[in-house]
């Protein structure tokens, strides 16, 4: 059976955050809201694109407005998938793939951004072809800290020995709820410390990561 590595995307291999912030702003100017902080929109992401609507209109005093929510969603979906000029890979990032690929793991991708979006970054990034497998916020019905995205990418690579890698408080229940051990990359956008949050490793350096998951699955 196959050993695998499975990422998170936003905050974890790449730091989208000022696409993401600039995208909800071109959304916000649109619809006669004030701009936010990049701090704003960083605490808005991880929990994919319904949710972060929401934080956003949370924040600008219209929460129950449904009409309007769904309308900034679909708005908001247009602008995501050329969203990635602003884009960055984390450090030493693309040089773990590598190391990984060339240890015999499997790389899969399960992120809470939607596919079409997710794709579209992987692929401006040049990191598209490392990922034979992947699950976006909108492959399922259910999205995380649901396990099953995280199960389908399992399941789609054919794995059994499987750590997940990921930044967020979202991630580190998806995979404890999915029985997978999870390194946790500390320089992302969780919202709590790292004491908080179920880990196995945690690390803020790439070069770590190869490592790492050989330890944990030995
Ligand atoms: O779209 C989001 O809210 C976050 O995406 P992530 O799951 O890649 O961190
Ligand atoms: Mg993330």
């Amino acid at each position: 059976m196959t050993r695998a590595v499975v990422f998170d995307l936003d905050g974890t291999l790449i730091d989208s955050a000022p696409d993401i912030h600039a995208a909800a702003n071109t959304l916000m100017a649109r619809h006669g809201f004030a701009p936010f902080t990049p701090e704003d929109t960083r605490s808005f992401i991880g929990s994919g694109v319904p949710h972060f609507i929401s934080c956003c209109l949370r924040a600008r005093g219209r929460p129950g407005d449904a009409a309007l929510r769904a309308q900034l969603i679909a708005e908001f979906i247009d602008l995501y998938e050329t969203a990635v000029t602003l884009t960055r890979v984390y450090p030493g990032a693309a040089e773990a793939l590598h190391a990984l690929e060339n240890a015999g793991f499997a790389l899969g991708l399960c992120t809470n951004k939607p596919v079409t979006p997710a794709r579209s970054v992987l692929a401006h990034l040049g990191l598209d072809g490392h990922f034979p497998v992947v699950i976006g916020g909108d492959s399922l019905t259910v999205r995380k800290p649901d396990p099953a995205p995280l199960q389908a990418a399992v399941a789609g690579l054919g794995a059994r020995d499987v750590v997940y890698v990921g930044d967020s408080e979202v991630d580190a229940e998806t995979a404890a709820r999915a029985g997978l051990p999870f390194a946790l990359y500390t320089q992302g956008y969780r919202k709590g410390p790292v004491a908080d949050m179920p880990h196995a490793r945690a690390f803020a350096d790439f070069a770590d990561l190869p490592g790492i998951v050989a330890t944990v699955l030995a």
